[in-house]
């Protein structure tokens, strides 16, 4: 009910988007600005765009439903800190009970990949990223090590695959229960959320299309990676993005070990076969008005441990609720930046001192203008066999937590099943089994 709220209850997807962006223009910076740097971000052989990190909200138009919606933020909504006022001056001057105050940190991470860097810079990285992580449960990183080249010539190879016609792309589709990955088009992201709690799904597909790979060690008990051959190159750029933010997901979660009070190795052996994805995404263009109720990715929470973000574009917002009243926040776009945020079975592992926060890209303005979107996002996991217990710092006082131990494969594949009902087939494409 708590999902189906927060898409239906704001009366109208597709107004629901526009809603959303009109409520943006009213922000610091107008919204035709972002989609023009956005685009310029879009071409062939270009990163993500320059801006400056900014939030604004929506804070109106969801008042009528707000009374409906059980407050899951409000951790989130605490105000500013020291943190935060650090990594974004303009934050330091809002009131505390300012709605648009960020709750999105960026937080320069390159402590954390130097073995030269001070162990006192290294502690407060180490404490920024705990507080975003008990509170919005998104944040920004930059400086983060991963390979400018690998970084650029990937996002141009998944910009060329998904420029092919439909046919080509078909080419590799086929996503089955046991191969979970491959190209797709029409899940349903917020039917995720709904399973876990035991609700009905909406039923309108995302606005986008996807191609994801899963993990290439044996170990992880998942079947080998079905590659495109076209574009040439796409399989080696692919696979050296994968190997980078495989590296990255484990510094990070190094990093959240030492926060929570654990060492900074606890997470090893946890992930050390891990079922980590990563998916591309591609937003097409949009000429027509949505179906009602449809966005580009509906209101969602995230499946693993963390999820590492490269957007490439404005329409990605973070759900706030304030003094009962839902807003969304956009996500600052930072320039060759990541943008990091926690998964389901993160929160379920802390007990909940971590927050999954519902996010969703909203639609595009009708204007005439090509608003395709790229994104692609390392869905960091667990070992697929590991028995996820709350973490022993996360308990109450009494040693006590929420949530039975889950595993961690069958807790993915819950969510993920119910929110691809629509893609998935029952047999495996045969041409493929010889691969
Ligand atoms: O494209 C984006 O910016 C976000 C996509 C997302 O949230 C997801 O695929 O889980
Ligand atoms: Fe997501």
């Amino acid at each position: 009910f708590f999902d189906m709220g927060g898409i239906g209850g704001l009366g109208g997807g597709g107004g629901q988007g526009h809603d959303a962006w009109s409520a943006l223009k009213d922000g610091a910076d107008s919204v035709a600005r972002k989609w023009h740097e956005a685009k310029k971000g879009m071409g062939k052989s270009t990163a993500m765009p320059a801006a400056s990190p900014t939030t604004s909200h929506g804070g109106d138009m969801a008042a009528g439903i707000a009374a409906k919606m059980k407050s899951n933020m409000s951790k989130g909504s605490k105000a500013n800190d020291k943190t935060r006022a650090k990594a974004n001056t303009n934050a330091a001057k809002k009131p505390e009970a300012d709605s648009s105050a960020p709750t999105i940190p960026v937080i320069d991470i390159s402590s954390l990949r130097s073995s030269s860097a001070a162990a006192s810079s290294r502690t407060e990285t180490i404490s920024a990223i705990n507080h975003a992580c008990s509170n919005s449960g998104f944040f920004v990183i930059t400086n983060h090590g991963v390979d400018q080249e690998v970084m650029d010539s990937t996002w141009s190879i998944v910009y060329d695959f998904f420029s092919q016609d439909e046919e080509a792309k078909m080419e590799w589709a086929g996503m089955t229960e046991e191969y979970p990955y491959g190209y797709e088009k029409g899940e349903v992201l917020s039917a995720g959320k709904s399973e876990e709690n035991g609700e009905a799904a909406d039923s309108k597909p995302d606005i986008k299309e996807t191609f994801t790979i899963g993990p290439s060690n044996p170990a992880s008990g998942m079947p080998a990676r079905i590659l495109p051959t076209s574009p040439a190159t796409f399989a080696t750029k692919i696979e050296a993005y994968y190997s980078e933010l495989e590296t990255l997901h484990d510094v990070l979660l190094s990093a959240m070990a030492e926060g929570m009070g654990l060492p900074a190795d606890w997470f090893e052996s946890k992930t050390d076969h891990h079922i980590s994805a990563l998916r591309t995404l591609n937003y097409p263009n949009q000429d027509t008005p949505p179906e009602p109720g449809q966005l580009r990715a509906g209101a969602h929470t995230d499946y693993g441990t963390v999820t590492i973000l490269r957007s490439g574009g404005p329409g990605l917002q973070v759900k706030k609720d304030v003094a009962d009243v839902t807003t969304w926040v956009d996500v600052p776009m930072v320039e060759n930046a990541f943008i990091i945020n926690l998964g389901d079975l993160m929160r379920r592992w802390t007990n909940d001192k971590y927050s999954s926060t519902l996010h969703r890209v909203v639609n595009p303005p009708l204007d005439g203008a090509d608003h395709r979107r790229q994104s692609m996002a390392f869905f960091g996991n667990a070992n697929p066999d590991l028995l996820v217990e709350t973490i022993p710092t996360c308990r109450d006082e009494n040693g006590k937590s929420k949530y039975e131990p889950i595993v961690a494969k069958d807790f993915l594949m819950m969510k993920h099943l119910a929110s691809t009902k629509n893609v998935i087939k029952e047999e495996p494409k045969a041409q493929h089994e010889e691969l």
